[in-house]
């Protein structure tokens, strides 16, 4: 058997992919767990979507094996791998009623009339769309749409699904509540599912395990916890959370302390590496910082620009180097422009990079 264990349901072992001489996907190893919730998550061109359609069989792998519940199914068609993919477009029969279009692809596959009724039931009972059986797709709104498209993925029964992008056109009311029909979808099905989005909430509330990507290689792969809270890189570090992590220049002073703007700051990285008067820079997230009394330890800033959201309120500062640090504040007094504060981020949530973006520990 190619991938070995029963409890792997996708492994992809150096996958590449070129399109004429371009290598746009160089050499991809991943292990996807049966049950996961897996989210490819990336700027435009990362090669997500080509990832997912290799796994789909869309897309022919030009190097590397591709394995599904232990089988090599690198040379196999879409058909014979025991996935279903719901595209963005839904891709649903315009003549076809809601049921026929459930029914379409088990039909072709000659599947016997009472399994494919059955079938159909079971879907659409799930994703509450029996009362638009009869309806041709011209006659559902856009999340009705998305829902049946899921639906003819749900009736093959697949081992695997695949998403690319399914909620991408959907308005944002809309989009939360299908990421959340999604998600319970998951939990009733249990299905490994791969999920591609460049919309990081969706990342982070569906996923099981990230997978970020970056010109055609992961960056990082783990858990949303792992991945906001301890990135590998700079790269992961401002990719994941938004308004995205603060970087600050910093330079090393040796003996754990680094300089920052004004401010002098013990830090608890191994500075074996490192040699007095280097550059870094500190990451730090907006949640991260709190309003603090002066002191030779904290960031001097000035508010350029207070944002009120309710809930929250982003302070767009700039230190008097001219770099600038965003603040989320939950509460507290209403800071204003033109304050001037100091700042402090508690030690264990600051994080450093080497200016090639390595993350130093
Ligand atoms: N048929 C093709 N021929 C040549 N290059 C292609 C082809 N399809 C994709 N590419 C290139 O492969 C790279 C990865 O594309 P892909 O569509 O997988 O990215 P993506 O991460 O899904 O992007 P997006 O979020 O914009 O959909 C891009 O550089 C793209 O230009």
């Amino acid at each position: 058997m190619a991938n070995g264990s029963s409890n792997k349901s996708v492994v992809l072992s150096d996958v590449r992919k070129s399109y004429g001489g371009l290598q746009v996907i160089h050499g991809i190893d991943l292990t996807i767990e049966e049950g996961d919730f897996v989210v490819f998550v990336g700027p435009s061109g990362c090669g997500k979507s080509t990832l997912l359609r290799m796994i789909a069989g869309l897309e022919e792998v030009t190097e590397g094996e591709i394995a599904i519940k232990g089988r090599d199914v690198t040379d196999l068609d879409p058909s014979e791998r025991g996935i279903a993919m719901v595209f963005q477009s839904y891709a649903l029969y315009p003549h076809m009623s809601v049921r026929e279009n459930l029914a379409f692809g088990l039909k072709m596959a000659r599947t016997a009339a009472a399994d494919i009724e059955r079938r159909v039931a079971q879907a659409s009972a799930i994703l509450k769309i029996d009362h638009l059986l009869d309806r041709r797709p011209g006659q559902l709104s856009g999340g009705q749409r998305q829902r049946v498209a899921i639906g003819r993925a749900i009736v093959r029964e697949p081992d695997v699904f695949l998403f690319d992008e399914p909620l991408s056109n959907l308005d944002a009311e809309l989009r939360v509540s299908m990421r959340i029909e999604i998600a319970r979808l998951h939990r009733e099905l249990g299905n490994t599912m791969i999920y591609v989005t460049h919309d990081q909430t969706e990342a982070m509330t569906l996923a099981d395990q990230i997978v970020v990507l970056r010109d055609g290689r992961i960056e990082q792969s783990g858990s949303p916890r792992d991945v906001y809270e301890d990135p590998a890189n700079i790269f992961v570090a401002g990719f994941i959370g938004s308004p995205r992590m603060n970087f600050l220049e910093a330079e090393w002073l040796g003996e754990g302390m680094i300089r920052v703007g004004n401010a002098a700051m013990r830090t608890a990285i191994d500075g074996s590496g490192l040699t007095a008067g280097e550059h870094l820079l500190l990451g730090i997230r907006p949640e991260h910082i709190a309003v603090a009394d002066p002191g030779p330890e904290h960031i001097t800033a000035q508010v350029e620009f207070s944002e009120y959201l309710g809930g929250t309120r982003y302070l767009y500062c700039q230190l008097e180097d001219g770099q600038s640090l965003v603040v989320e504040q939950r509460d507290g007094p209403d800071w204003q422009a033109g304050e001037k504060l100091s700042f402090a981020a508690p030690e264990e949530r600051r994080r450093f990079f080497a200016k090639d973006g390595r993350r130093l520990r």
